[in-house]
């Protein structure tokens, strides 16, 4: 009979070229599926399954519009994964799996959300690992001082800007945000955190479109993406 370890050693290798989730993270879901199932041991294969089919899932509920909101970018609409509760869940999950294996050195004491879809689960992300939220915003929304970073994206020019003292010199943050495209918009959020004297820990985002190459312009920062695409 397998044990729960080699479940989650074989969901991780099964599903290797198919997830960023590890074997850690493998484990807490099968401890999930086993809360599914009413305390009935998960398998590996039935574990293999649910991963690879909570990714599955969560590919397939994303919407693809051509030439919005200009001709020649092919936007991908993540706003479907909070339509259900379910997959809104099993997102939260999957995002939380991902940031708990940064480590405990690595534990974030702030989230930091970009303006405005990073602000659809970078709260409910931050409450279930017991850190702050702080918003970055486009310019011009927030009261009182703020600094400011402009960053070119894939269709534009933008400016964002975080509030004067929303992040603590010294604290760990975590950048989150839906999506990486260009990575300009990311790369400002980070600039911004490192002149509140926030010690930036990593980016985390739903999506990646790696064809575009974003990571490039995070400066080595641990970059962590739950789903990609080519297009
Ligand atoms: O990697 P990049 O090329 O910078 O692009 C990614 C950013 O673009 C989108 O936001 P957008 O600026 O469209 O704003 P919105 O969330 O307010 O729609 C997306 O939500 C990311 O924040
Ligand atoms: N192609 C795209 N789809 C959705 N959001 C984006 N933000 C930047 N590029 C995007």
């Amino acid at each position: 009979m397998s044990t729960s370890a080699d479940a989650a050693q074989s969901l991780a290798q099964t599903t290797k070229d198919q997830t960023s989730l590890t074997t850690t993270e493998a484990a807490a879901l099968a401890s999930n599926s086993n809360d599914a199932s009413r305390g009935q041991p998960a398998t590996a294969a039935s574990g293999a399954s649910e991963l690879a089919s909570t990714k599955i899932t969560l590919l397939k509920a994303l919407k693809h519009f051509p030439d919005f909101p200009i001709p020649g970018i092919k936007f991908v609409d993540i706003l479907p994964l909070f339509q259900d509760p379910v997959i809104h869940e099993t997102l939260l999950r999957a995002l939380e799996l991902q940031v708990l294996e940064f480590g405990e050195q690595a534990k974030p004491d702030v989230i930091v959300g970009l303006d405005a879809r990073g602000f659809l689960f970078g709260p409910s992300l931050a409450l279930r690992l017991g850190a702050s939220f702080v918003p970055v915003r486009k310019k011009g929304k927030m009261p009182g001082p703020c600094v400011t970073a402009a960053y070119e994206k894939e269709y534009g020019t933008d400016y964002f800007q975080m509030q004067e003292g929303a992040v603590k010199p010294g604290q760990k943050v975590l950048v989150v945000d839906d999506i990486i495209a260009t990575g300009g918009s990311a790369a400002a959020a980070g600039s911004l955190v490192r002149q509140l004297g926030g010690e930036l820990i990593g980016y985390l985002f739903i999506l990646e479109i790696a064809a575009l190459n974003g990571r490039s312009k995070l400066g080595g920062v641990q970059t962590v993406t739950l789903l990609e695409t080519n297009e």
